[in-house]
């Protein structure tokens, strides 16, 4: 028989419950009962969904992180929290979210770093490393939900990040080196393991992704310390990994000391051949055979064709479960009601996946014959797709063959056309702007809420966002900004706002995926060739600029994060998919400038995120990438100013491809890391304008004016005043409009005051 599992279930809620709760909790409004009430509410309702899987995944569950959840299993919060009041679900908090110290509070605590999980769209709380970090085992979450699951007719396996991957995706704050922890962090485990096994425990699924990188020699040699210290544990281990192929990692995958490996076959098909030969006789043999990843359906009987050889020489080897967990897809399908019937009917999220997973292991145990209703079914819908009329569009196939390189290249080099740009603008030395996006308040959200459900009349809800623009103009002319922005106010999200103006998308009601804690994002489906009905963006710029004398910036989303943070299609290379994309982008960016917008700013906050884990893989990704922003920005003519953003401070490694793009201005993310980017400019001089981000607005906290002249003084020392902008670190959007005054109001002055200093 083959068995069947699940790697991790979406802990959301199919409408967003957990947001609401922890959103509530922190609002003071419910109690810490009340929120473990709903935690294991929503935990008992996830296990439902996973009903007939032989073992479903314990631990998967968090209140804000799974990597903030392993570091309290390991009795390792950062020292800052460890002696503050509260409970300890209060600290956790601390930790996750930072906190001011307040009239009923002593203590302020900065927030631990979040960073994004590999290459998806989550971020994770960093645990922080040091020389002196002890550890210490806490398994009292786990066996509390082991006690649940099992109470409630479930088989427990309890999901734990792998010792090694935990200190590869932590951060040692004292140069140390991370791997000089190992040996006190396997104490640790292999009591944690003992622990589980004493409370009746068989299976410890053990996530290990950091095998699906690049691994140096003494990585590579830690897997092996960490395991064979492991392997006398009473539990059996599943060394589990995802998103990618093992490559140079494959042999030391499968000669681990361990009971079981789990391969991500969506993502490295080539290697199930090699791993089920190499793989010890003894070893199970999990294959991740549904895609975690994307919500699409699974073409089953052609994957019925490769299994079942595989499962006639592996026999009860052979597990199957999605290829990751399944975070990273919306709950259920099954309620979306306002989806087109032919674009439903191909779609698979979370509660169907596993359908599909069951199905599998049906055929292979007892014939496909036993299944052959649900396979014609899948069949036909996977073949409804692959000639759907509505996916292709050969017009729009025409125009990418007929992209040429002359397409991506402005008129003159940045060094002429920038003359004509200051020209047009007039704008002083080191001008001011904003990222975007400013604060998206719940009065905005109902309005809009209003609006979809036929409350509020379209040209209501267009007169209220108008409204919205008009306040949002005239409060940055107050506080003197140069360069305005029209806030944004009628957008959802950067992404999904242009996938609901887009021929070739659909989108979900209630396909909502957590990006971190309680936010959480709807990805639009992109199902088909991409067109532009129409302009997208136009009216309400114009209407922002017919406001004021100063330039407004036109604000689009580029190519590359539209890509990124969509679920797209699987049936041609997303290379095509992002030129696509940037022809639809640049005939808006065309549109812009002939409405007269002398500064367009494109998004490109996904580009990095969308970086191959692997380094040798990034070089062929970056350049379609590039050329897709090229495409999409390039067009314009010299005097038009092109502005774009990324909000990550990490972009020493890729600063060459970013020059490629060759946008005249660059706003990036900065001010928690002002050191790394002035590693940045060691080797390799940007060539054209930029903004390093001086106001962290992930942070409630309200900078003080002096910090940010300091981190402006930092940047001059490096950019050529000429070239600097001043900005803060990304959009504004989740700040309220009270922390965003002060703080814009002190980012103004300081520019100011460096202008007169530098007279
Ligand atoms: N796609 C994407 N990825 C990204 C980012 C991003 O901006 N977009 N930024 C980075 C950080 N990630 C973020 C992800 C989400 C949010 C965020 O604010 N999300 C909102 C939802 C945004 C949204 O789509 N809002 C809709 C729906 C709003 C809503 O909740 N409506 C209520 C009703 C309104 C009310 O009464 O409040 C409801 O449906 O129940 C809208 O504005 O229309 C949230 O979780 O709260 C912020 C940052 C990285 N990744
Ligand atoms: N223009 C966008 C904004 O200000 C850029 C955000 S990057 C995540 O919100
Ligand atoms: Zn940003």
């Amino acid at each position: 028989m083959v068995l069947t599992h699940n790697l991790g279930f979406p802990r959301i809620g199919p409408r967003r419950e957990l947001k609401f709760a922890q959103e509530a909790f922190w609002q003071g409004k419910l109690t810490e009962e009340e929120l473990n009430v709903r935690g294991a509410d929503l935990r008992r309702k996830h296990w439902q969904h996973q009903h007939g899987l032989d073992l479903v995944p314990v631990g998967d569950f968090s209140f804000y992180d799974q990597v903030l959840d392993m570091s309290v299993t390991l009795g390792h919060l950062p020292e800052r929290a460890q002696s503050t009041p509260g409970t300890e679900l209060d600290r956790y908090f601390r930790v996750a979210r930072g906190r001011s110290a307040s009239d009923t509070d002593c203590c302020s605590i900065h927030a631990g770093a979040m960073t994004k999980w590999f290459d998806t769209n989550y971020h994770y709380i960093v645990p922080e490393l040091e020389a002196s970090t002890q550890f210490t085992l806490n398994p009292e979450r786990l066996l509390t939900q082991i006690e649940e699951a099992r109470s409630q007719g479930f088989t427990p396996k309890p999901v734990i990040i792998g010792p090694v991957t935990y200190l590869w995706l932590g951060k040692a704050k004292d140069c140390s080196d991370r791997l000089d922890l190992l040996d006190r962090l396997l104490e640790v485990y292999a009591e944690l393991l003992e622990v589980l096994a004493s409370h009746g425990i068989e299976w410890v699924q053990v996530d290990e992704p950091a095998l699906v990188t690049e691994l140096n020699s003494d990585w590579r040699h830690a897997f092996n310390l960490a395991y064979h210290r492991l392997k006398s544990a009473s539990a059996k281990l599943l060394v589990t990994t995802y998103f990618g192929e093992l490559r140079e990692n494959l042999k030391l995958a499968c000669e681990l000391p361990v009971a079981g490996v789990h391969l991500d076959a969506i993502n490295a098909p080539d290697e199930v051949a090699r791993i089920a030969d190499w793989l010890p006789a003894h070893k199970i043999l999990s294959l991740g055979v549904i895609n975690g990843r994307n919500i699409w359906k699974a073409d089953l009987s052609q994957t019925l064709d490769w299994l079942e050889p595989l499962y006639e020489k592996l026999g009860d080897r052979l597990w199957l479960a999605p290829s990751c967990s399944l975070l990273h897809v919306p709950v259920d399908v099954s309620t979306e009601d306002k989806l087109e019937p032919e674009i439903k009917h191909w779609l698979s999220f979370g509660v169907q996946k596993l359908a599909e997973l069951r199905l599998l292991a049906q055929a292979l145990n007892n014939g496909r014959a036993s299944v052959s209703g649900p396979l014609a079914e899948n069949a036909q819908a996977i073949r409804s797709r692959r000639e759907s009329a509505r996916v292709h569009n050969p017009a729009v196939t025409q125009s990418v063959i007929r992209i040429d390189s002359q397409m991506g290249y402005r008129q003159s080099p940045y060094s002429e056309r920038i003359k004509a740009q200051q020209q047009r603008l007039k704008l002083p030395r080191y001008p001011t702007t904003t990222i975007g996006s400013f604060p998206q308040t719940p009065e905005i959200r109902r309005a809009r809420q209003q609006h979809h459900k036929g409350e509020l009349t379209e040209s209501a809800y267009i007169a209220r966002i108008r409204e919205e623009i008009a306040h949002c103009v005239k409060t940055q002319e107050q506080l003197g900004l140069d360069v305005l922005v029209h806030g944004e106010a009628e957008r959802n999200d950067m992404v999904e706002y242009f996938g609901e103006q887009l021929e070739g998308y659909a989108f979900s009601q209630f396909g909502w995926v957590q990006s971190y804690g309680s936010r959480c994002v709807k990805p639009p489906i992109l199902f088909g060739d991409i067109s532009r009905p129409q302009a997208m963006t136009v009216d309400w710029i114009r209407h922002a600029q017919s406001l004021t004398d100063k330039p407004l910036k036109g604000m689009l989303t580029g190519p590359v994060t539209i890509l990124n943070w969509s679920f797209v299609r699987d049936d041609q290379p997303r290379k095509e998919t992002c030129l696509q994309l940037a022809m639809a982008i640049r005939e808006e960016v065309l549109d812009l400038e002939e409405a007269g917008t002398k500064i367009i700013q494109i998004d490109e906050a996904a580009l990095r995120e969308g970086l191959p884990l692997r380094k040798s893989d990034w070089a062929s990704y970056l350049n379609w990438a590039i050329e897709a922003f090229r495409v999409a920005a390039n067009g314009v003519r010299d005097e038009t100013q092109i502005h774009t953003h990324m909000c990550y401070s990490e972009f020493n490694d890729i600063i060459e491809p970013i020059a490629r793009m060759d946008a005249d201005v660059i706003t990036i993310e900065t001010s928690r890391s002002a050191m790394e980017l002035l590693d940045a400019f060691k080797g390799f001089e940007y060539p054209n304008d930029i903004g390093p981000g001086v106001y962290d607005i992930h942070s409630p906290n309200v900078p003080d004016k002096l910090q940010i002249a300091e981190l402006m003084h930092k940047a001059a020392e490096r950019i050529p005043a000429s070239r600097l902008w001043v900005n803060p670190d990304c959009g504004l959007k989740t700040r309220k409009w009270e922390e965003v005054i002060p703080a814009l109001k002190g980012m103004v002055e300081a520019a100011r005051e460096l202008r007169s200093e530098a007279q």
